[in-house]
């Protein structure tokens, strides 16, 4: 190992909490992960969630994510040993729009948690210990307030970047406030996912980030600051929306340039597991953001990212405010934007369709050989939960090449069916959003557990018509913690960073017309579904 300064990139998703450790030269050191069901199965989750019996309900508890942090700085200590003491700067980032809610005790116990300590005893902290993450989608009477607050949902669009979303943080604020009065009252602070792993890294309550704050639908995206209308349409009715504006605001504190060092190590991690006190912690944000860091993406590329959410995104300085995705403030490109769009039914339908036709994720290959692009003019909709994009209701929903809506297709048809209607899905929201992909400059750059299954990739590449990389390093979000860390506070650096060692090229193959007519069908077919199966999220 070179004994230059190194860099830990952080990412707490939805299953696991990830670190990437480079050098200086923006080598690999390290890539370790802690997976909550199978390292901490006594939180009994399940793909790191607990779910209420209708599935709206969608929790993680925060001792959890505590525990998981010691876990990892376990591991990290075990493996560098001394060389702990080399890592100059920490950055990452969370599953994006979960929140956090810190009780007045806080401040008193992270300054007073001595290394001896477990961080699970900061339980105490918390006015609750159930978190509400993005697979929640049992807020929509607060998403119709708030749109209403705001005089509709293009105006609520125009100004955060996004039309009300169940599971963005103003929405699911408001439902405690409204529900749960006493816990509101208790809250002292409302941390992200993102912002929650920085307070534990500093010891203190950090601000949240503009680029992670994006998606609260709280934030002006424009203005880079809280939205008092905003803030005052999350307030449960009948009570003083001014009042509850103020207050929410002094909860969530004013958010800071993505690019900001918010302080240095604390004692407890110093003195626990050997980093230097020196060591710098910069502000965290979203993962998909830091994955558009790790990723190096620049103007022409467009990002997939196949984790158990899906998402596609983009850099753009001139963003489409519109109602089928996210405008997020840039993460390291001061005055420009992010735009994305999230699909809920991503990796875990996936798996639900291979497993259920006896598959391994090794042999699709040569069972999507025995189809072809198009599948005969066969396309489904697969939804194991209500979707984001489109929002229309749980269900299975497949189409036959009259356009009929049929019960079942054999399984070579069934699983290109399910691939190729989320990739294409891909296509058309990117295009809705704005990303002008290029066909003689632009590229797709596959990231998240996915990622590394060759026949997917090939598909991709198909249906974009654009070739399809992948980086060596296969945790691109916590891999943009590093390189964020390592570039400081110059992050504009990152854009002219080479894309990190690439693993994989893969060209498209001839069937760009077969898949620009499936688009359309898409869409036509997309459209009679939310006619007739749509639900507001
Ligand atoms: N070879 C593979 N082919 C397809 N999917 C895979 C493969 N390996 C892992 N996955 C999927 O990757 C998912 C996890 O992706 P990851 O990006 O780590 O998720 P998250 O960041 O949300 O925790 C798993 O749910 C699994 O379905
Ligand atoms: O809701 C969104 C983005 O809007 C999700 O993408 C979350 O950020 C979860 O990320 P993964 O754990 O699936 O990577």
């Amino acid at each position: 190992m070179s004994k230059t300064a190194l860099y830990l990139g952080l990412d707490l998703s939805t299953q696991q909490l990830k670190a990437v450790i480079i050098d200086d030269e923006c080598n690999l050191v390290l890539s370790i992960a802690v997976n909550f069901d199978r390292d901490l199965s006594e939180f009994k989750t399940n793909d790191g969630v607990h779910r209420s019996e209708n599935g709206e309900v969608v929790t993680s508890p925060v001792t959890l994510w505590l525990a998981a942090i010691d876990k990892l700085f376990e591991q990290l200590a075990e493996t560098l040993k001394d060389d702990l003491k080399r890592i100059k700067a920490i950055s990452g980032c969370g599953q994006q729009h979960g929140t956090v809610y810190w009780s007045a005790l806080a401040e008193k116990r992270l300054q007073e948690l001595r290394p001896n300590k477990v961080l699970k005893t900061l339980e105490g902290s918390f006015a609750r210990e159930a978190c509400p993450i993005w697979m929640d989608s049992s807020t929509g009477v607060q998403c119709d307030r708030l749109e209403t607050a705001v005089g509709g949902k293009e105006n609520l669009a125009a100004i955060t970047g996004s039309r009300a979303y169940h599971r963005f943080s103003g929405s699911q604020i408001a439902k405690i406030a409204e529900d749960e009065a006493e816990v509101y009252e208790k809250t002292t602070k409302i941390s992200l996912v993102s912002s929650f792993v920085a307070s534990i890294l500093v010891g203190r309550v950090v601000p949240i980030d503009l680029s992670d704050g994006s998606g609260m639908n709280l934030l002006n995206v424009n203005t880079r600051d809280w939205d008092f209308k905003c803030l005052q349409g999350c307030a449960p009715p009948g009570t003083d929306g001014q009042k509850f504006a103020q207050e929410l605001s002094k909860k969530l504190g004013n958010p800071v340039a993505t690019d900001s060092i918010i302080g240095s190590i604390s004692h407890y991690f110093s003195e626990r597991y050997g980093l230097e006190k020196s060591c710098s912690v910069l502000a965290f944000t979203g993962d998909n953001p830091a994955s558009l860091a790790g990723l190096c993406a620049d103007e022409d590329s467009l990002v997939l990212s196949l984790g158990t959410s899906d998402t596609v995104f983009f850099s753009t300085p001139d963003p489409n405010f519109c109602l089928d995705g996210h405008i997020f403030v840039h993460p390291y490109r001061p005055n420009e934007f992010m735009g994305m769009a999230c699909f809920k039914n991503g990796s875990l339908t996936r798996e639900r369709v291979r497993k259920a036709l006896g598959l391994e994720w090794d042999s699709i290959g040569e069972i999507l050989n025995k189809t072809s692009a198009e599948n005969d003019e066969n396309l489904g909709f697969y939804y194991d939960l209500n979707e984001i994009a489109p929002p229309i209701k749980a269900g299975d929903y497949r189409f036959n090449e009259k356009s009929e809506q049929v019960n079942s297709f054999s399984p070579e048809v069934e699983i290109r069916a399910v691939l190729e209607s989320q990739f294409i899905s891909k296509l058309v929201y990117a295009r809705r959003l704005g990303w002008k992909g290029n066909e003689s400059l632009g590229r797709i750059l596959v990231t998240g557990g996915a990622s590394e299954n060759v026949s997917l990739l090939q598909l991709i590449a198909d249906v974009f018509h654009l070739p399809v990389y992948t980086i060596s390093v296969p945790h691109s979000a916590a891999l943009g913690g590093a390189l964020r860390a390592r570039y400081g506070s110059s992050l504009t650096n990152v854009s002219s960073t080479p894309l990190h060692k690439i693993l994989r090229k893969i060209e498209p193959q001839n069937v760009k017309d077969t898949y620009k007519k499936m688009a359309s069908r898409y869409d036509f077919l997309e459209e009679k579904l939310r006619k007739e199966h749509s639900y507001q999220d």
